[in-house]
C-alpha cells in the first residue's frame, strides 16, 4: 500500500478488517452486480468509528489547507450521515483545536417536527453559514440534492461534500446500454452546483490498496468491474 496516503491506507485496512468493505457479489441500488460493497452503516464499533472519523477529518483538513474548501458547519444528512458528521466534528476539534475547536455540526430530520423546538434541522443554525455535507456514498445523487435544497431553504450556503467512497462509476444510460460512455453522479453534482466534492477513497485507491489484503480473484473481478463501469469524467 506504499502509494496510498497513510490515512487512506489505515482507513482501507480498517474497512476490510472490520467487514465494512466486503468482496463477493452484491446487487447495487442501480441493479448492477458489484464484486465489492462498502457499507458505512457497519462502522458501528468504537474503533471503526474512530477510524472513519479520523479519515474524514484528515480529508477535510487537507482540502481546507489546500484552499479548495472553506466551511463553518459540518452537516450530516439523515440518517447515516448523522453519526458520521458528529464523529467527524469531534475529530476535527481534536486534531486541530486552534482551527476546528469551535466548529459546529448540524443535521436534518427526515420528517419535520411540529412540537417542542419544531423544524427540520437539529444542531447549529445554518443561516448565513458555509455548510459542508459529510455522508457515506453518492450513488445517484438524489439524497445529496435533497440535502442541498434543505440547507438552502434554511439560509445556508453549501460549501462542499465529503464522502467515504467514490465508486468512480458511470450513471446508467437512459436506454439501458451500459457499454456507452456516461458521466458519474459525483461529476454531475460537481457541475450542477459548482461544488468541490472529496472522497476519502476512490475505486482506484481500493484496487491499489487491496493488493496483499484481498485474494487475487477479488482483485481481478474488481478490476474487470472498473473497466466495465468506469465513468467518462
Ligand atoms: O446518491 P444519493 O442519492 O445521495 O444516495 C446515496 C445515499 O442513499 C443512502 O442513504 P438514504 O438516503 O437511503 O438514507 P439513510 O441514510 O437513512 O439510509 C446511502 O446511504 C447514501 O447516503
Ligand atoms: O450503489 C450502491 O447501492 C451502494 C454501493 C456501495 O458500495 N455502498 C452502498 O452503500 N451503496
Amino acid at each position: 500500500m506504499a502509494s496510498l496516503a497513510p490515512h487512506k491506507a489505515d482507513f482501507l485496512r480498517a474497512a476490510i478488517d472490520g467487514g465494512v468493505l466486503k468482496f463477493g457479489s452484491f446487487e447495487l441500488k442501480s441493479k448492477r452486480i458489484s464484486p465489492y460493497f462498502f457499507n458505512a452503516g457497519d462502522f458501528y464499533r468504537a474503533d471503526l468509528l474512530e477510524s472513519i472519523a479520523t479519515a474524514y477529518a484528515k480529508t477535510i483538513i487537507e482540502a481546507h489547507q489546500s484552499g479548495a474548501l472553506n466551511f463553518d458547519i459540518v452537516f450530516g444528512p439523515a440518517y447515516k450521515g448523522i453519526p458520521l458528521a458528529t464523529a467527524t466534528t469531534i475529530k476535527l476539534g481534536q486534531l486541530d483545536p486552534a482551527t476546528y475547536g469551535k466548529t459546529c455540526y448540524s443535521f436534518d430530520r427526515k420528517e419535520a417536527k411540529d412540537h417542542g423546538e419544531g423544524g427540520n434541522i437539529v444542531g447549529a443554525p445554518l443561516r448565513g453559514k458555509r455548510v459542508l455535507i459529510v455522508d457515506d456514498v453518492i450513488t445517484a445523487g438524489t439524497a445529496k440534492r435533497e440535502a442541498i435544497a434543505k440547507i438552502q431553504k434554511e439560509g445556508g450556503v453549501v460549501a462542499g461534500i465529503v464522502v467515504a467512497l467514490d465508486r468512480m462509476e458511470k450513471l446508467p444510460s437512459p436506454d439501458g446500454d451500459d457499454t456507452k460512455p456516461m458521466p458519474s453522479a459525483i461529476g454531475e453534482l460537481r457541475k450542477e452546483y459548482n461544488l468541490p466534492i472529496f472522497a476519502i477513497l476512490t475505486l482506484d485507491d481500493i484496487i491499489e490498496g487491496m493488493k496483499g489484503l484481498a485474494s487475487e480473484d477479488d482483485i481481478r473481478r474488481t478490476e474487470e468491474y472498473r473497466a466495465k463501469y468506469k465513468a467518462s469524467d
